[in-house]
């Protein structure tokens, strides 16, 4: 048994990629508990993500994500955690992510995000901008960022969350006995 890592899994990764759908379905297979960051966030502002954003800006919602990783160092145990696509850009987050359990990268690439999220309007930096051109952009400037972040790199295209759920569980199990 590895006893220096938390048995929580983390996943990480650009939006689209399924860290919410994945997590749902992992955590039910593994009976663990499934936590979201930024449900966690909507329910502590009371607000939507698109409103954090509009009303406070997006400095004022990474803080807000910094905090609530800081406070889930106490405590969370056989969790899921999903987080939002943009925890692993902060040096700090990178660091706290890797001290609360097993990193998991979800990887997609950039045809398979944009066609889960189009049409998509729950998600503030996705707005504007051509969608393929946007992600395209975001994507060049977070990948070393997700790479450096995680303990483990899986590929979502062309994958059920079934199939997802069970190469992460696999890998988690290996590492922690
Ligand atoms: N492996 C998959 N196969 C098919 N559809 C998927 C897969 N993973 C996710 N999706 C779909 O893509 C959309 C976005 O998924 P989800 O909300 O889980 O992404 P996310 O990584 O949590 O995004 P965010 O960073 O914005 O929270 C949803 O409609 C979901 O059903
Ligand atoms: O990639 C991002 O920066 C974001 C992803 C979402 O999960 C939310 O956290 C928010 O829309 C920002
Ligand atoms: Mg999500």
């Amino acid at each position: 048994m590895n006893k220096s890592l938390k048995h929580n899994i983390i996943l990480i990764g650009f939006m689209g990629s399924g860290k919410t759908s994945v997590g749902e379905h992992l955590a039910k297979m593994m009976n663990y508990r499934f936590q979201d960051t930024d449900l966690l966030i909507e329910q502590r502002e009371r607000d939507t993500i698109n409103q954090i954003f509009r009303n406070k800006g997006e400095e004022y919602f990474r803080d807000v994500e910094t905090n609530l990783l800081t406070e889930l160092q106490n405590g969370l145990n056989n969790t899921v955690l999903s987080t939002g696509g943009g925890m692993p850009l902060r040096e700090k987050n990178r660091k706290l992510l890797k001290e609360l359990g097993y990193v998991v990268y979800l990887r997609a690439s950039k045809e398979t995000t944009v066609k889960r999220l189009r049409g998509d309007t729950s998600r503030p930096l996705l707005s504007g901008e051509e969608l393929g051109e946007k992600v395209k952009r975001l994507l060049k400037v977070r990948i070393p960022y997700y790479e450096k972040a995680a303990h483990k790199i899986i590929m979502t295209d062309d994958r059920s969350l079934e199939e997802i759920s069970v190469l992460i569980m696999e890998a988690y199990l290996k590492q922690i006995y």
